[in-house]
């Protein structure tokens, strides 16, 4: 080791300008709070906080005015956006036009209401506007497009629940310092909007009325006037789940890696000596792998299943269907690209005939499991019955668990025809237009990838009545593999839920070596936390499965070799990786 290695030095990062270490964080996880009266402070004002409607006239100095607004624009925002405009309003004139709004649309509620109730509201004093002498109307500027905003793609009002924040660090602000603020919404917010010219794409989320408060009120005022009562805390609280008409959890008995697992992967990368996250994609998929096993993984075994399709009889793959038996005994003998990259990357092989055409199984397979009924072309019938799949998932189960003592498990498939059947299944899985799903499979010419696309869309058209009324996911990936097949995809959605059930990590590889991992996280949603996309193929419909699965691959290299081949190479970068992260230096402290 050499001096400056033995040298003390916490690691300055996570985050820039945290002094503190994984091992300090780790030691005291409460190391950050504040202390007892900081919180009881904090408590006293988010207690005492109301909303205010009756105020003095007396000035409110110029650096209150400042620190409240300060605290608003300190609040978070979606994406960092910082989406709200204040605008300070101190002119009589403008007030006394806001307070005109106001009445008028309070008049206008009133017409809605009961007529005890209508009474009720007039009766109450709803807003400060003319005597308060500030106004603070809030703004928030959208006009930057949704798409654009971190977050705000998915939840496009992220940016005015951004400026509700903002409100209410105003508010508390306000009230510590002894402040009254009332957030005023009784206006049609087009005339608010007018009276302050606000152009298109800003809106308005009210008027804040700010000045010393004429009343101290101990509770809500509406509660005080009878209008509404304070609903307990139990009420609103939900543990778990929305407690009525939720649908029923489907049943898992699998679970992925509990918080302490996940936390102590990141921790140990934390304290490498090197820059957080510096093997990029690599280390993501490396705390998922570490996160798993409480042993050391420095192996693993590429579980290849190969498999015929009657399909492959309508002109969909330009190889004959003896192209699979070859193949496939090329694995056994160790030959064929698939079982050379295992060899080559350090992993065992198990070689499964899941239904090779000939009344013969595969010599020297490791493991047969070929479905006993018989199979259809996808178009005109199914592809397997329901027993064949429950009787192939059984069996991929088995080799799965098997697989799973060697460390990593990898996928890897083999038949002619299959990238039909894929692009079929992703369709159904995903949602994909059949159009948007076939690719090139083995190498198929324009005249191949037309009859691809119409056996897949007569496929989907066949089937998707009953996959669109399956009782639940599970039900529909049993019901999407009976339909549109793959003995193959089968068995191996049964080793992947065979080895997660064992606790080990799966390696995906292209189209229709990464299927199996999507079926079986319908299956079973924890199965997801074990999967590792070793690559991205060049089947169009991969990158939609990915998508679905929410996984991002270790490697993009436009591959079309099938056999488990891609897998292999991202199996051999991650063994490399966490050998990688055994061996290198640690920071001390
Ligand atoms: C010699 C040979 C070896 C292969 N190894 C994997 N595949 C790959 O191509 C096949 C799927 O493509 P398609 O749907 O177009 O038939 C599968 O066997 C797949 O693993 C191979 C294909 C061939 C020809
Ligand atoms: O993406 C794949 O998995 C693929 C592509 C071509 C042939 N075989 C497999």
């Amino acid at each position: 080791m050499t001096e400056g290695a033995e040298q003390s030095w916490a690691r300055p990062v996570p985050v820039i300008g945290d002094a503190t270490s994984a091992r300090t964080r780790r030691e005291d996880p409460a190391g950050w709070a504040m202390g007892a009266p900081v919180v009881e402070a904090l408590e006293a004002v988010v207690g005492a906080r109301r909303d205010i409607r009756r105020f003095r006239p007396d000035p409110v100095p110029d650096e209150l005015l400042e620190a409240v607004l300060a605290a608003g624009h300190r609040a978070p925002s979606v994406g960092h956006s910082q989406p709200w405009r204040f605008i300070v309003v101190s002119d009589q004139s403008t007030r006394d036009r806001a307070a005109h709004l106001a009445d008028a649309a309070r008049l206008a509620q009133a017409d809605h209401l009961t007529e005890d109730r209508a009474a009720r509201l007039l009766d109450l004093k709803l807003e400060g506007l003319r005597e308060a002498p500030l106004g603070i109307v809030v703004a928030c500027d959208r006009r930057t497009p949704a798409m654009g905003v971190l977050g705000r793609a998915t939840f496009p009002d992220a940016d005015l629940w951004s400026c509700a924040t903002a409100i209410e660090n105003m508010w508390l602000t306000a009230r510590a310092h002894g402040l009254g603020m009332g957030w005023v919404t009784l206006f049609d917010p087009a005339d608010l909007a007018d009276l302050f010219g606000l152009p298109e794409g800003v809106v308005t989320l009210g008027w804040l009325c700010l000045g010393w408060p004429d009343e101290r009120p101990p509770e809500p005022g509406l509660q005080r006037a009878g209008w509404s009562t304070k609903t307990p805390l139990a009420d609103v609280v939900l543990r778990e789940r929305w407690s009525e008409g939720a649908p029923e959890q489907p049943i898992s008995h699998l679970r992925g890696p509990d918080e302490h697992l996940l936390v102590a992967a990141t921790d140990d990368a934390d304290e490498l000596l090197a820059p957080p996250d510096s093997l990029g994609v690599l280390d993501r998929v490396l705390n998922r792998v570490a996160a798993l096993g409480e042993r050391d993984i420095d192996g693993g075994t590429l579980v290849l299943v190969a498999a015929d399709h009657p399909v492959a009889e309508l002109g969909v793959s330009p190889y004959a269907v003896s192209v699979t038996r070859e193949v496939t005994e090329a694995a056994v003998a160790g030959t064929s690209m698939g079982a050379v990259a295992a060899q080559t990357a350090g992993l065992g092989l198990l070689v499964v005939d899941a239904g090779v055409d000939g009344d013969e199984a595969v010599v020297g397979a490791a493991v047969g499991a070929r479905p006993s009924d018989p199979r259809g072309d996808l178009e005109s019938a199914d592809a397997l019955t329901v027993s064949d799949v429950d009787a192939l998932l059984a069996a991929g189960r088995d080799v799965g668990r098997r697989a799973a003592q060697s460390g990593l498990v990898v996928l890897g498939e083999i038949g002619v025809g299959n990238t039909t059947v894929a692009a079929a299944l992703a369709c159904a899985l995903t949602g994909l237009d059949p159009a948007e799903a076939v690719g090139l499979g083995a190498g198929a010419d324009a005249a191949i990838l037309e009859r691809k696309r119409d056996v897949v869309a007569a496929a989907l058209l066949r089937c998707g009545p009953a996959l669109a009324g399956s009782e639940s996911p599970a039900d529909q990936a049993r019901q999407a593999l009976a339909g549109l097949g793959g003995p193959e995809i089968a068995v191996l959605t049964g080793v992947v839920l065979g080895a997660v059930e064992a606790g080990a990590p799966v390696v995906l590889d292209g189209l229709a070596g990464s299927l199996p991992g999507l079926l079986a996280a319908r299956i079973e949603p924890a199965v997801q936390a074990h999967l590792v996309a070793g690559q991205r193929s060049r089947e169009r419909a991969h990158a939609a499965v990915l998508r679905a699965l929410g996984l991002e691959p270790l490697l993009t290299l436009r591959l079309r070799a099938g056999e488990g081949v891609g897998a292999c190479l991202a199996a051999s970068m991650i063994l490399q990786g966490l050998r990688m992260r055994r061996l290198a230096a640690r920071t001390v402290e």
